[in-house]
């Protein structure tokens, strides 16, 4: 049985991240990158697709763990009959090759402890040749070599395809683990100290975490959220990946699997806005320089979702030696819905140029031709069905949602230009546009009879999607087909208190078998929605309700089960995030609708 989803925290060194289990084991880990192949994969499988257990002898799981302050820097604490151990888990932020390091730390009596470390490079699929080599212990297959040393020296031997380590910690004795990745053609790399690693990137962390404005009661969920979604950039080129996970099931044992190792535009422009509205101009300036560089070309080969370094070619495939979480199979690689027609993205991308420009992130000559070019193909376009933002796998449709936001892509466009005249675009055509594309989402977009917006023109399905119409200032949110939409979404979709993005009961629009959880982006949406039509204290318990779902680290899926009270899906996840904080700087003020 693998651990729950919720059973995991996050270490990560801005390039790529780990996922650790309350029982020790660190059960995620690609390497050198976020979307390299895992050389940790029992997330997916078990204990020999690849995994690290440190842990005392005979224990369970640990007693209580946190991140140190506001870091990613994990501390577990176990306590034995024997005596009480802290483990310290963290990814040095990198100048150099990839490292782990584990400090385990006595802190009372005298306690045996056990690693067992497996090594599974490709996904799980390679066992690797292993040697000693100057105090170290190397593993090698193909272009991967990792390095393992303790500090000081402990038991360390061979067996069952494993790398043992036996050791007893007394109270104030400490016993460092570093793990290296490093190319296998290379020479290793020079060795880091795992205890000033420690300190610096508790400095770092803590550092970059002062800089939040936000002070008051959601401060700490905030800034745990914030740390997230700065631990999911790519430092090297600003890309911002939407998960750091394949393929965790949005259904226990269903097929929706997908893999969220990419930087989404429509994910990665809302972490820009969020980061920026708190003030991180350095994050959102870096993923503004990176999508300048990605979508760079003709817009019609505009991709949903990237590479981290822009590439465009991320063909799907599936593992079938990976068994999946909880038999949730096909594990799959790669992401079909990059090549879809999405066209919320054009929306989403040029409203986050226009909140850039007024944060004050200074322009780019050639963002606002980027911006042109994406007008004149919407123009031509925007009739057109698209897969939306849920990238249906069934037929395309003329969705609601992706109608709104073609509309802020012509609105934010005719804003910029009428707020700075001096840049060129076709103010008057535009605004043209915009009022077309308002008339037709009205007229065939809303159910007059049902009294709200609906998912696709013609349809009588409901959409959360649609929940976010007040929020991009598409209509105000006392227009009574807002307070309507918002009340049908609320009667509807909503599951054990929590918000379902569409209905999967009856023939479900995304073409997949199978249901899945509840969405939490949806349900922070609903929270918004709630406010901005006046219902504050409705707001407030969702939002509470909600922060009640994240585990004990504060981290949030894509999904929850509200009825067996489990986290699904990719994990953790940006949207979810974003969705938190944006929810909290509303409640507290700090946020707006457009
Ligand atoms: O459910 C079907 C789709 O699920 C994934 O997309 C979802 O995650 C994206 C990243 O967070 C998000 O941008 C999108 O709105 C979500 O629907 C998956 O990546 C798709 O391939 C899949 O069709």
């Amino acid at each position: 049985m693998s651990a729950l989803i919720e059973d995991y925290a996050l270490i990560g060194d801005l390039q790529t991240a780990a996922l650790v289990g309350r029982n020790g084991s660190v059960d995620w880990l690609c390497l050198p990158r976020f979307d390299s192949a895992a050389c940790f994969a029992a997330l997916l499988g078990d204990e020999g697709h690849g995994h690290w257990r440190l842990a005392p002898v005979g224990a369970d799981e640990c007693a209580h763990r946190s991140y140190a302050g506001d870091s990613l820097v994990l501390e577990s604490v176990w306590e034995t009959d024997a005596g009480t151990v802290k483990v310290t888990d963290f990814m040095p932020q990198r100048d150099r090759a990839p490292d782990l390091v584990r400090i385990v730390e006595g802190v009372s009596g005298s306690v045996e402890m056990l690693g067992v470390l497996r090594l599974r490079f490709g996904h799980g699929a390679v066992v690797p040749w292993m040697r000693r080599d100057d105090d170290h212990h190397v593993a090698v297959a193909g272009p991967d070599s990792v390095w393992l040393r303790s500090e000081p020296p402990v038991s360390t031997f061979g067996r069952d395809f494993s790398t043992r380590s036996e050791f007893t910690v007394e109270a104030g004795q400490k016993v460092a683990f570093v793990l290296t990745w490093h190319p296998s053609h290379e020479p290793r790399p020079a060795l880091v100290d795992p205890h000033d690693a420690r300190d610096a990137c508790l400095a770092d962390w803590r550092a970059w975490a002062d800089r939040c404005p936000l002070r008051g009661p959601y401060r700490e969920a905030v800034l745990r959220s914030l740390l997230t979604l700065k631990a999911l950039t790519y430092e090297p080129t600003g890309g911002i990946v939407a998960a750091p996970t394949t393929s965790l099931p949005e259904e226990i044992g269903g097929v929706r699997n997908w893999d969220y190792r990419y930087c989404w535009l429509r994910d990665s422009t809302l972490t820009l806005e969020t980061l920026l509205a708190l003030g991180y101009e350095d994050e959102a300036g870096a993923w503004r320089d990176w999508l300048l560089r990605a979508v760079a070309g003709d817009p019609a080969d505009l991709q949903t979702m990237y590479g981290l370094a822009g590439e465009r070619r991320l063909p799907e495939s599936e593992l079938d030696w990976l068994p999946g979480y909880e038999r949730s199979y096909p594990v799959r690689v790669g992401n079909l819905a990059a090549g879809q027609l999405q066209l919320d993205v054009y929306g989403e991308v040029i409203d986050s140029f226009h909140a850039a420009r007024r944060g004050g992130l200074g322009g780019r000559p050639h963002a606002w031709n980027i911006q042109r070019c994406f007008l004149e193909f919407l123009r031509d376009h925007w009739r057109e069905p698209d897969s939306g933002l849920w990238e249906v796998r069934g037929p395309r449709r003329h969705f609601t949602h992706s109608k709104v936001m073609a509309w802020v892509a012509a609105d934010r466009a005719v804003r910029t230009l009428e707020e700075d005249p001096s840049l060129r675009g076709d103010l008057d055509g535009w605004r043209v546009l915009r009022e077309e594309i308002h008339r037709e989402v009205c007229e065939r977009g809303y159910d007059a009879e049902r009294g709200t917006f609906t998912q696709y023109y013609g349809s009588r399905e409901l959409d959360a999607a649609t929940l976010l119409i007040p929020r991009v200032g598409f209509l105000p949110p006392d227009d009574p087909r807002v307070v309507s939409t918002v009340d049908t979404v609320r009667r509807e979709l909503l599951h054990h208190g929590l918000v379902r993005r569409y209905s999967v009961e009856c023939e479900p629009v995304d073409g997949l078998p199978g249901g899945e959880g509840a969405f939490l982006a949806c349900s922070f949406w609903l929270a918004d929605a709630l406010f901005l039509t006046g219902r504050t204290k409705e707001a407030r318990e969702l939002f509470e309700r909600l922060l009640a779902v994240r585990n004990d680290v504060g981290l949030l899926a894509e999904e929850y089960d509200p009825e067996a009270g489990r986290q699904l899906g990719n994990f953790p996840q940006a949207f979810s995030h974003i969705g938190l904080v944006g929810t909290a700087l509303l409640l507290t003020g700090h946020g707006t609708a457009d």
